[in-house]
């Protein structure tokens, strides 16, 4: 494929450094006909499901995609807003906040936010980025833990656009945050402040989104990533192991996914004669369907159903200052030591 033409540059550019956060994505809208399109992205990316490609392409486009679009657009439409998907909302927020942020702190860039799957894409961002003269880009992602199916797959987008063009940024990509100070002590202030709103709940369940166990044996370091994220966020709201439980969401398929599962184990504990857990996701900064609909309305469900009596959903972190605090002193951290032109 030809790269694409670009006007000739003068020589002395003036340096200008741009900050991509990208998100996974959501359909345009909640309906079947928007997330089909979606989920063939999604779920034909080979980091996404690892199975042969014929074979795949057999069971997506033969079942799949034939009953799971209506399925998934009825439960977007369940927490779906005025302006849009939450997922998309939120990073957007948040692109903005860490713009603003960083510029209170000096440093003059754009910061767009991008998506994985839908729009706005990764590549329509960077063709955006680089019309405006970015010759740096740093790639931050809204994903804290490291997973071939999420980090990776996005820097494969990244290179894919990268492939077509002839003048290219300087790039620079973060893998994860996963035990950061400034992530954790942001997770640990939205526990706190949830706490002195609603009181406190007998047990803290921390959900994070499940990979196939597969993965994990074959080299994803996304398990440990997620139990360091835990241990140290119980170490700081000084929780003893008793106190809270990791557990993994939104399995799909047959196969075994990291355990233990999220909704088998709110059922046990509901079953078991716990009262009030206190749930939250902190793998996901932004909240979007798996935190809004899959644990707060249907987790909540499968909790009571069981025998529990209160079940609190402590929101993700948004755009909390901690967090978008965080954030800007993860992408400083990231900044520095990318010289100027003497
Ligand atoms: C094989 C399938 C999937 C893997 C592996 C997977 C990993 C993974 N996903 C996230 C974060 C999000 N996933 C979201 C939605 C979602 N995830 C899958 C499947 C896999 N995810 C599907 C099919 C869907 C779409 C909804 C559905 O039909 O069930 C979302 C929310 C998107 C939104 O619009 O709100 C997020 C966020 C992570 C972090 C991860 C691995 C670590
Ligand atoms: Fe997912
Ligand atoms: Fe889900």
């Amino acid at each position: 494929m030809p790269f694409r033409d670009e006007p000739p540059a003068a020589p002395m550019t003036p340096e200008r450094t741009s900050v991509l956060w990208c998100n996974l994505g959501s359909p345009d809208e909640p309906t079947a006909r928007a997330v089909r399109p979606y989920l063939a992205d999604f779920l034909g990316d080979p980091r996404v499901v690892e199975i042969p490609r014929l074979l795949w392409a057999l069971i997506l486009h033969g079942i799949i995609l034939r009953t799971r679009p209506a399925k998934s657009a009825a439960k977007y439409a369940s927490i779906w807003t005025p302006a849009g998907s939450p997922l998309k909302v939120w990073t957007r927020k948040q692109a903005v906040l860490l713009a603003g942020w960083l510029g209170e702190r000096g440093h003059r860039l754009t910061v767009l936010d991008a998506m994985r799957y839908g729009q706005p894409s990764i590549a329509s961002r960077l063709d955006e980025l680089k019309a405006e003269g970015a010759t740096r880009v740093l790639v931050l992602q809204a994903y804290p833990q490291y997973s071939a199916t999420t980090t990776a797959s996005v820097i494969d987008a990244v290179n894919a656009w990268s492939a077509r063009v002839r003048r290219l940024p300087e790039l620079r990509f973060v893998n994860d945050y996963h035990d950061d100070p400034l992530y954790i002590d942001a997770l640990a202030q939205s526990v706190q402040r949830h706490w002195q709103h609603n009181g406190r709940g007998d047990l803290l369940v921390m959900s994070f989104h499940g990979i196939p166990e597969r993965n994990i044996r074959l080299g994803d370091p996304y398990q440990a990533q997620c139990l360091a994220t835990a241990r140290l966020l119980a170490e700081r709201l000084a929780l003893a192991p008793a106190q809270y439980r990791v557990t993994f969401q939104s399995r799909f398929g047959r196969a075994k996914w990291l355990e233990p599962y999220t909704e088998p184990t709110l059922r046990e504990l509901g079953a078991a004669g716990v009262s009030r857990v206190d749930v939250m996701c902190p793998g996901f900064p932004a909240d979007c369907l798996e935190t809004l609909e899959e644990i707060a309305m249907e987790g909540r469900e499968a909790f009571i159903a069981s025998g529990g009596k209160e079940f609190n959903y402590i929101p993700c972190l948004n755009d909390s200052p901690a967090w978008i605090t965080a954030l800007s002193g993860i992408a400083e951290r990231h900044l520095a030591g990318w010289p100027t032109r003497p």
